[in-house]
């Protein structure tokens, strides 16, 4: 089975406009609102692709409960731990520019944490747990640690996809997969990139540190995939991107789904690029027959 944990799920509020002008009254032409957080979309995408999985998390108010109906609405089986505060809202503002406002998240009690550590009572060798996204800032992104060294104490596998030092402490507990997109790597190791050659001696540095597979995403570059000691790269589809918020959460709930299914990295890249790609190209997160679509024109080489 696949878990996905969400520690800081977000009601998603997209909205267009023409032209975004700081400082003024900005009135938008469309909205629109997503249940999201990278667990929760992780889950989305493998729900669409006929995959079962688990949503855990923290979940609180109104916004936590307009999340937990419309997971239910896409058949998703969720077990968040019910909180006292009001789960987040996420501005995305799609304009002439793409910027996103993400907030800090609710407070989190001792009982609510101590709540959500006996959800993971249940997981035994043959589950994988999908950890993705900011921890609340009452919680801290360490919380993930204590996480990890449960889920390893069940004897489940893991994987993870947040950002900073945390990621790294990680990988000694040798993750599934990890998926940095470039600019994230380069945070972690201190570095800038100028090519694409550059960061392939980083990604074979996250399989040496711990990692079983790594995967960088380069958005419209294109992604790269280490298995095996081997590097491939995928070349990025052309088409209008419409919606990238949630493509990389896509790329990971690809990999993940496929690699369950056959154990295959090489396959599993294939469907994860493809997800991303069309979650991209898509207003929300991407439908199953246009992710089909895409894996046709997905094109994998050994660099
Ligand atoms: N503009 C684009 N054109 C083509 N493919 C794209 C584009 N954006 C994303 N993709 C595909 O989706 C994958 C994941 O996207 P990206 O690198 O933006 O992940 P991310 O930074 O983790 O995204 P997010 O945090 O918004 O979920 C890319 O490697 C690529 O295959
Ligand atoms: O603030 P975090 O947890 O880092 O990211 C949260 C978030 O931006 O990630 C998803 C897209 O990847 C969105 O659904 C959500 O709003």
């Amino acid at each position: 089975m696949i878990y996905t944990v969400t520690l800081n799920p977000s009601i998603d509020f997209l909205v267009r406009l023409p032209e975004f002008k700081v400082g003024e009254v900005n009135r938008m032409t469309s909205d629109d609102k997503f249940p999201g957080g990278k667990g929760i979309n992780v889950s989305r995408i493998l729900a669409r692709l006929d995959s079962h999985s688990t949503a855990l998390g923290f979940l609180g108010g109104f916004t936590g409960a307009f999340i937990k109906e419309k997971l239910e609405a896409e058949d998703i089986q969720t077990d968040f731990v019910k909180i006292a505060s009001d789960t987040r809202i996420n501005v995305k503002i799609k304009s002439n520019i793409e910027s996103e406002i993400n907030g800090a998240g609710p407070k989190i009690s001792a009982a609510e944490r101590d709540a959500f550590f006996a959800k993971l009572d249940v997981l035994t060798a043959a589950d994988i747990v999908v950890l993705a996204g900011s921890a609340p800032a009452s919680l801290g992104q360490d919380f993930y640690l204590d996480v990890i060294n449960k889920i390893k104490a069940q004897g489940a596998e893991f994987v993870i996809d947040i950002e900073g030092d945390v990621l790294v402490k990680s990988l000694a507990n040798r993750p599934l997969v990890v998926k940095p997109n470039n600019h994230e790597l380069g945070a972690i190791y201190g570095v800038e990139f100028d090519s694409v050659e550059e960061l392939i001696p980083y990604g074979h540095k996250l399989l040496a540190d711990g990692a079983q597979y790594a995967m960088i995403s380069m958005a419209g570059d294109g992604a790269l995939l280490f298995a095996d000691g081997k590097t491939y790269f995928a070349k990025a589809i052309k088409g209008t991107v419409k919606n990238s918020v949630g493509a990389g959460d896509s790329m990971i709930a690809g990999f993940v789904g496929e690699f369950v299914k056959s154990h295959d990295a090489v396959k599993a890249f294939r469907q994860g690029v493809a997800c991303g790609t069309a979650t991209a190209f898509s207003d929300d997160l991407a439908e199953a027959a246009f992710i089909k679509e895409i894996s046709d024109q997905v094109v994998i080489e050994e660099c």
